[in-house]
């Protein structure tokens, strides 16, 4: 039999480590003095004192010798969100998220944060200041989200205080800042190719945008506030900037920022959100034949065109959670980041 190092309680692993939110995390940990290992299926970084372990986290034997020591585990690995490949959702964040929940138990870890979702609660219409007491979505608005919904329930059930195995999920919602491989380049990409002249709406939804220190702050918050007895035991969290702003205004100021014009010219909700259903049926239909990827999915235009914002009462509350970084300084922080897509650059 394999012996069992003992845990220490800076010892953690990073699920997902060499993604957008898992590098930022395993920068924040190692600056409060943590001994971090990261898995993940590919390492897009090197760091002084950082480990990587390279697999697949649907594999519970590649994930074991990561989990070796470790106390506390952070899970933030996800397929991409916009991919359409139902059965990719279903392996890595269902069965996936059911592997590391056996090995983290077989390894002896102690805690496990979850990085879910706020979208687990939306289902493409308005929402307004949401409490985590908001229930799951009845019918998810695509893969990606149906996915995480059965992931969070899976993580906050397998809380055991009597085995020693405490979960707590942490959802986010908009996470942007440097490095981020979807919102800029996303946004940039639709503005270079002439599509950024039009408001979804009336403008005037709210929405949260929230900058990844914020979050990653939240998620250290979490691991150490999560303890025996404690309210964070098997419960989801909101983590947010805590400052909804109009999700046009937001776009506008990070495009102008990078030198692009702001969209001006109104169309109707309900017209574009019908189109974007027909090119995805279009695109489900075609796709044994060709594979199309529209820009306007129903999901983006959901998300462009509603209100979506949630409290973080529970968070402040139970972990005194604060933002660190306001919006403005995060959308300025932001956008100097990316000088390769400024315009003209
Ligand atoms: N970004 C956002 O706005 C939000 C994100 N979240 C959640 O936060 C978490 C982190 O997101 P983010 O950092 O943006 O995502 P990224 O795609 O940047 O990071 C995820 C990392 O996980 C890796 N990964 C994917 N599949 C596997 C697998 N089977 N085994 C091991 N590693 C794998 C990815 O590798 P590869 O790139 O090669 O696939 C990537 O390195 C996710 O759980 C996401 O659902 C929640 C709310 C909002
Ligand atoms: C608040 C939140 C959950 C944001 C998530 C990030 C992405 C889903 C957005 C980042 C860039 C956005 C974007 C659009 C939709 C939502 C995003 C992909 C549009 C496609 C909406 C329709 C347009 O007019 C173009 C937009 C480009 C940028």
């Amino acid at each position: 039999m394999a012996t069992r190092i003992r845990p220490s309680s800076k010892r953690c692993t990073v699920i997902g480590g060499s993604g957008f939110l898992g590098r930022h995390l395993v920068e924040q940990l190692l600056v409060r003095g943590y001994l971090v290992s990261v898995f993940d299926i590919q390492q897009s970084y090197e760091l002084p004192g950082v480990t990587f372990h390279l697999g697949d986290l649907c594999n519970k034997q590649a994930l074991l010798p990561a989990l070796q020591g470790v106390s506390l585990v952070f899970h933030c690995a996800s397929p991409f969100p916009g991919s359409d490949d139902r059965s990719l959702f279903q392996r890595v964040n269902v069965d996936g998220t059911g592997a590391v929940l056996e090995a983290c138990q077989e390894a002896g870890v102690q805690k496990l944060v979850l990085t879910s979702s706020a979208s687990v609660v939306f289902e493409g219409t308005d929402i307004k200041d949401g409490k985590e007491e908001l229930p799951y979505a009845k019918k998810p608005i695509d893969y990606y989200t149906e996915t995480k919904i059965q992931q969070e329930k899976l993580v906050l059930q397998a809380c055991n205080e009597e085995n020693g195995f405490l979960t707590v999920a942490i959802r986010p919602h908009g996470i942007f800042g440097p490095r981020d491989p979807q919102l800029v380049p996303i946004l940039v990409d639709t503005a270079r190719r002439g599509k950024m002249k039009f408001i979804i709406g009336d403008g005037s939804n709210l929405v949260d945008f929230t900058f990844v220190e914020n979050v990653v702050h939240g998620l250290i918050l979490a691991a150490e506030h999560l303890r025996p007895k404690s309210p964070l035991c098997g419960r989801a969290y909101h983590i947010t900037n805590d400052e909804p702003v109009q999700f046009w205004d937001f776009m506008s100021q990070v495009l102008m920022g990078l030198g692009y014009d702001a969209p001006r010219y109104h169309l109707p909700y309900w017209l574009v959100y019908g189109l974007a259903l027909l090119l995805w049926l279009l695109a489900l239909l075609l796709r044994p034949v060709v594979r199309l990827r529209p820009t306007f999915t129903p999901m983006r235009v959901a998300l462009a065109g509603t209100h979506h914002y949630y409290s973080c009462t529970r968070a402040k509350q139970d972990m005194g959670y604060r933002p660190l970084v306001g919006l403005q300084e995060a959308i300025v922080r932001t956008v100097e980041s990316y000088p390769h897509l400024r315009r003209g650059a």
